[in-house]
């Protein structure tokens, strides 16, 4: 029998609002989980950490925390879950060295503890164990929770908007480190967010919740791709996977592989064989019935239009299409739909321009 992975089914009723959520989410890497203000995101991870007894039942790679046919309820004290919040809850009276410490005694007896040594380098905040919470930045201090959280050696970290209380420049800071958690971490990471860069930079998985029900799930670069879930939340358009080709160091342009396309970014510096995300805006594409080389636009694809559906307005469509295997979004106004006679089956050019793609 299969066991691994977090399967969620759980249930709860406050006054009008209603949440009921059943997923299978994979047992390690980062399931973002997004929708509009108030669908009950808080409200889920709140239920997964025993913090609120919803009704249901829930298994964490193979770990019962809930099960209320057999009547196992595992108290949020005896759940294995780090759980970072947006404002970091560090100890004021304590140095970041003693609030660290304060989540290695945490961890259960037996657990494997993640070595705290590399734990620190690998946030960035080994140099700063002898300061108080106050002498630290918003990104610091957050990088400490999150520290803290991982030394207590959880089966799952639980994210509520951890960088939603910083400015712009301190979320690029803090987001660097996140990633490359992502990549060292085997446990599951639910990560709140109502920012789609954060999601596309971070995410394996997303969720996406709509009044307290699940409206989709899926790996993010499917999700991003599909016409049928409320895009409104998010700027639509999707993310994709891509492995460096080459890197120009004069014209600071980097060439990446994605299936059979070679798509052009800048790119200040890049090594050949590195991976990165790329998400291209759906506003951001043009179509048009022939390849075009005289435009300034670095990158065109053959695409085959597969479907189209309302864009918000009543001007726009929303036009999903297959570039030789590589998915992609392209906004247009349906008159020049219309002129163009964009319509399944159809093969066209896509055109974007490279500063669309974000590495
Ligand atoms: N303890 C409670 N008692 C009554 N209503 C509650 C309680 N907790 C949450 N709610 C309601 O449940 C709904 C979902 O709230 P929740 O905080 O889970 O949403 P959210 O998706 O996390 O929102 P946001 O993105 O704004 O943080 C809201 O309508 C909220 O007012």
């Amino acid at each position: 029998m299969n066991t691994g992975g977090v399967e969620i089914s759980l249930a709860v009723a406050h006054g009008d609002f209603r949440l009921q959520a059943e997923l299978n989410l994979p047992g390690r890497g980062v399931t973002a989980i997004a929708g509009p203000s108030g669908c009950g995101k808080t409200t889920l991870l709140r239920g997964i950490a025993g913090l609120d007894r919803h009704a249901g039942h829930l298994r964490v790679n193979g770990e019962i925390w809930q099960d209320d046919a057999r009547g196992i309820f595992l108290p949020v004290h005896k759940r294995a879950l780090g759980y970072v919040f947006q404002e970091a809850s560090l100890l004021p009276h304590l140095d970041v060295r003693a609030n660290i410490e304060y989540g290695w005694k945490r961890a259960a007896s037996g657990a494997t503890r993640p070595d705290p040594k590399r734990m620190l380098r690998l946030l960035g905040i080994d140099h700063l164990l002898g300061r108080r919470p106050a002498d630290l930045s918003g990104g610091e201090r957050q990088r400490v929770a999150i520290a803290r959280a991982l030394l207590a050696a959880p089966r799952m970290l639980l994210m509520d908007e951890p960088l939603a209380a910083l400015d712009q420049a301190r979320k690029q800071e803090v987001l660097p480190y996140l990633e490359r958690l992502h990549e060292e971490l085997a446990l599951p990471i639910l990560y709140v967010s109502h920012s789609p860069d954060e999601i596309a930079r971070l995410a394996d998985h997303l969720v996406l919740m709509e009044q307290g029900r699940v409206a989709g799930s899926g790996p993010i670069t499917e999700m991003s791709a599909r016409l049928d879930l409320p895009q409104a939340q998010a700027e639509a358009g999707v993310i994709v996977d891509a492995v460096v080709e080459d890197w120009d160091a004069d014209y600071q342009l980097a060439t990446l592989r994605v299936g059979a396309n070679a798509i052009r970014v800048p790119h200040p510096r890049l090594s050949v064989g590195q991976r990165l995300r790329l998400r291209i805006l759906a506003r951001d594409v043009i179509l048009a019935l022939d390849r075009r080389d005289d435009t300034s636009a670095l990158n065109h694809v053959p695409v085959r239009v597969l479907e189209e559906a309302p864009a918000g307005g009543s001007a726009h469509v929303m036009v999903r299409l297959d570039a030789q295997g590589m998915p992609l979004l392209a906004r247009v106004t349906r008159i020049s739909r219309d002129r163009l006679g964009v319509a399944p089956g159809v093969g066209m050019w896509a055109q974007f321009k490279a500063t669309a793609v974000f590495a």
